[in-house]
């Protein structure tokens, strides 16, 4: 047998996936690539078979039906991905293939995103260009576009890991008064005191939250819990931000609430579906901040996030506990 055919398979999901982690892989093993871009389930379904580990870089279901395809070889897969909502990770356990996630290394790039379309929905950055746009620039009103202040403000985070964190952190330096936070379980009482958190029930941080971020897992208690009672409960001045997952709102709530100024304003980078239809209502609203989903979409970060799955890789084919395993 050659030495090339002796080489353990790894396949990468996406073509464009960073040289530095590609590099990595290719020392020791054959690496192999799909091409279609968007990534397509049919050809990975067909390249997969026979494997020994794969780098999944897209939010595709990563299910049963793969792990079947794949075969009983497989040893390792690791996603490219802080969230792990579109992995069935109950079936990895079941059939104890090691499952690594590239957690932490996106949140200073989501954090960024989050604290951008904070600023730009509060400020109104996307009506403003309408404005232009539409020639009805009329600053000579004064009370005209008025948007919303950080001084003195309170920030509710829905979920308060690592990515809500570094946006508290960020936002310490526009002055806000205090942070209420919502999670299941009390984070240590010293990151409480450095980002002067506290812990709420759901319906006092929507009542008591001048900023509102979503920074949660989407689960199945989370699914849809940003609903038209929760936007009932806010304020009418208050900013929804969601860099999490699109699921976690009910979208034609939200777009309800904006349309009839129950809530001020939003900024998505994240919806549902993504990618969002061009003709999708909540295109139409002035008061809405939208992004395709590109948190993590900085040179680096992405760069990071394929180095960080690279290495849960090399760790499981060489049966090494993973630097990030997602159980
Ligand atoms: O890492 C993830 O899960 C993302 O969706 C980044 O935006």
């Amino acid at each position: 047998m050659s030495e090339q055919s002796e080489k353990l398979k790894i396949l990468v999901t996406h073509p464009a996936t960073p040289q530095a982690a590609i590099d990595l892989l290719s020392h020791d093993y054959e690496v192999i690539f799909c091409q279609s871009v968007p990534p397509i389930r049919s050809e990975i379904l067909e390249k997969c078979k026979g494997v020994d580990a794969v780098l999944w870089a897209s939010h595709l279901p990563l299910d049963k039906g793969i792990l079947d395809a794949i075969g009983p070889q497989l040893k390792v897969v690791s996603t490219r991905f802080g969230g792990t909502d579109f992995v069935d990770v109950e079936e990895f356990k079941r059939r104890k293939i090691p499952l690594g996630y590239t957690p932490c290394v996106q949140n200073d790039a989501v954090a960024n995103m989050a604290v951008g379309l904070l600023l730009a929905a509060a400020r109104r950055f996307h009506e403003g260009r309408l404005k232009i746009e539409t020639n009805n620039w009329e600053t000579y009103t004064q009370n005209w576009m008025l948007g919303q202040d950080f001084r003195n403000s309170v920030v509710g985070f829905y979920g308060f890991g690592g990515i809500a964190q570094t946006i508290a952190k960020r936002l310490s330096g526009f002055d806000i008064d205090s942070v209420l936070y919502t999670t299941r379980s009390r984070v240590s009482e010293e990151i409480e005191k450095e980002y002067n958190a506290k812990k709420v029930d759901f319906d006092t941080m929507l009542a008591q939250s001048d900023f509102i971020i979503i920074a949660a897992p989407l689960t199945k208690e989370t699914a849809g819990v940003f609903n038209a009672t929760a936007f009932g409960k806010m304020k009418k001045t208050a900013v929804l931000v969601n860099i999490a997952r699109g699921g976690v709102v009910n979208q034609q709530d939200l777009y309800e609430a904006l349309k009839t100024n129950q809530i001020f304003a939003a900024g998505l980078d994240v919806m549902t579906p993504e990618p969002l239809p061009p003709n999708d209502p909540l295109l139409s609203l002035p008061n809405i901040v939208l992004m395709p989903h590109l948190g993590s979409a900085t040179k680096r970060t992405r760069e990071d996030l394929a180095v960080l799955a690279a290495k849960n890789i090399l760790h499981g084919l060489t049966g090494k506990p993973m630097p990030a395993p997602a159980y």
